[in-house]
């Protein structure tokens, strides 16, 4: 070899080695960035939009099988991550939940609950902790559930009174129940109930089917994916015209609160002209002059943002469970039998079920249980927000990623769930393969009230109130279908928006089964 040769491959090899000693120093202080999650193929501008498709659970779900439970989407130019197994859903919502703890921004937010001042929406920190503790200490905590046990029992009898007098015609099962959840939630919210019995008894304040077909409008425009929140170039033309209908029906729900809130402010709950306070509302407006312990104060604007969010949220999330809960009951006449049976074994046949029986109803815990584990009633929960970028899996999850929770999919999937698309409550029973899981956020497989720190609220009221109004539907009657249906072909089909709606309302024809004198309530 030539001198230069030589110098040459000396310079050579000490190159070679000062580039692997710096590589791996540069390696060492900034790791290889992870991949994000897999997931199909954004298109320009809008993304993955174009794939969400009708109801989005459903193609979540379905992507979920070709790329697995965690899937990266981009909508417009926002990360979406979706979680589509209990534990990766686990890992989001135990593990890392308080990165996950505040709401993406979105117009429904901004234009129908009064611009973020409500809890649902509140961002993570003092104001939405403060409203939380006031719903927790005044209408959720066990004390506040058992003084208002005796309304919730009147309110189902006033229902089961409105069924016996039904007539002839079939009822519309789901907008009774919401009737009946609607006013047993004013009762404890106003101090008053806000419509007559939805049995055409007349007396309503406010027109019933008008009050569901609002919320339910709400959870159909909550529901839908605007393309203005994602691309927010495009959020002035407002494409779907989305926001124009959220104006509207905020301007609806707002005269309806602005009523409620004033004629409260003046004449106290019950109309007497003595402020009353039991109930949440008089609460509210004494604690307007009170300075709360982060030093924040309670607004007008705060008080109709909670109304709407206890009225929206309380209301047809439970009664729409229970409207499933009886269509699936009804499709298989063995399981009402084998509750009814149960039933009649603990209340008797002379009485209507009241909260004190529940405890000892394991068959008609575990039909409720098979209900939110097939129908969930907000089957992709509510989005959350990434405060910081973390590993998942392997994975990458960028800081303001958005974060969806298919529930629905968790609790359908065939890894965990035999016969998944079965409605067999057994599995839930003693000495079954599921006999302890609960709904209440502990076990991941079934999370319909979500988990972690902005798990439902009212999850203690839901409960009860879904859990007492089948008891009840089960146990005080049997049910017919309209004639001409038959109970193999009823229509089971899901219909859109952010709460699990039937497609078809459910029509049925109730037959008391107990003596006549159980029914007679007068509301
Ligand atoms: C069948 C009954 C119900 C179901 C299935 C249900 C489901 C849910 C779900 C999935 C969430 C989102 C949780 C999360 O982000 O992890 C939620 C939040 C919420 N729910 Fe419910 N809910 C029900 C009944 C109620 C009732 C009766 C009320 C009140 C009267 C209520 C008030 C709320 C509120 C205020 C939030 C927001 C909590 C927060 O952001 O801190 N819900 N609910």
């Amino acid at each position: 070899m030539t001198p230069l040769a030589l110098i040459f491959s000396t310079l050579f090899i000490a190159f070679i080695i000062y580039c692997f000693f710096n590589l791996r120093t540069l390696l060492n202080s900034h790791p290889l960035p992870l991949p994000l999650p897999p997931g199909p193929k954004p298109w320009p501008i809008i993304g993955n939009l174009p794939h969400l498709g009708l109801k989005p659970h459903h193609s979540l779900a379905a992507m979920a099988r070709t790329y697995g439970p965690l899937i990266h989407l981009r909508l417009g130019s926002v990360h979406v991550v979706v979680a589509a197994s209990s534990s990766i859903a686990s890992q989001f919502l135990k593990t890392h939940d308080s990165k996950f703890s505040s709401r993406p921004p979105n117009s429904g937010a901004k234009h129908i609950a009064y611009n973020y001042h409500d809890l649902v929406f509140a961002p993570y920190g003092p104001r939405w902790r403060m409203l939380r503790k006031i719903c927790s200490v005044h209408l959720f905590s066990n004390k506040a559930l058992d003084d208002f046990c005796h309304v919730r029992q009147e309110e189902v009898a006033v229902l089961t009174s409105a069924l016996v007098g039904s007539g002839v015609a079939p009822v519309n099962l789901g907008q009774l129940l919401n009737v009946c959840t609607t006013n047993t939630l004013a009762r404890a919210i106003l101090g008053r109930r806000v419509f007559g019995d939805g049995g055409g008894g007349g007396g309503e304040d406010y027109k019933a089917e008008e009050f569901k077909d609002m919320v339910v409008e709400l959870m159909v425009l909550a529901g839908e994916f605007n393309v203005g929140d994602f691309v927010p170039v495009l959020d002035w033309l407002d494409l779907q015209g989305v926001v124009a209908k959220m104006k509207k029906l905020h301007a609806r729900f707002d005269a309806f609160l602005s009523g409620i809130l004033e004629e409260h402010k003046i004449n106290g709950g019950d109309g007497s002209g003595a402020q009353r306070q039991t109930d949440l509302l008089s609460t509210l407006i004494a604690l307007k002059e009170d300075v709360d312990d982060d030093g924040g104060k309670l607004t007008d604007t705060e008080i109709k943002a909670l109304l709407l969010n206890l009225f929206v949220a309380g209301t047809d999330t439970s009664s729409s469970t229970v409207e499933w809960a009886l269509a699936e009951i009804i499709r298989h006449p063995n399981i009402l039998a084998q509750a009814q049976r149960e039933l009649d074994s603990v209340v008797g046949q002379d009485r209507l079920v009241t909260e004190s029986d529940l405890t000892q109803l394991t068959f008609l815990e575990a039909i409720v249980k098979e209900t939110f584990r097939l129908h969930p009633s907000t089957p992709l929960s509510l989005p959350r927000i990434a405060s910081e970028s973390c590993e998942i899996n392997g994975y990458f999850i960028p800081k303001d990623s958005t974060l969806l929770v298919n529930v629905w999919a968790i609790a359908r999937d065939p890894e965990i769930w035999t016969e998944p698309l079965k409605f067999r409550p057994e599995r839930f029973l003693p000495g079954s393969e599921h006999a302890h899981m609960d709904v209440k956020g502990n076990d991941f497989e079934v999370i319909p009230f979500g988990a972690g720190r902005r798990i439902c609220a009212g999850m203690s009221l839901g409960l009860r109130m879904v859990q007492l109004l089948t008891a009840t539907l089960v146990h005080g009657f049997d049910w017919v279908l309209p004639e001409g249906q038959v109970v193999e072909k009823l229509n089971m089909e899901e219909a859109y928006g952010l709460t699990l709606q039937r497609f078809a309302p459910l029509m049925v024809h109730p037959q008391p089964r107990l003596a006549p004198h159980v029914y007679c309530i007068k509301p």
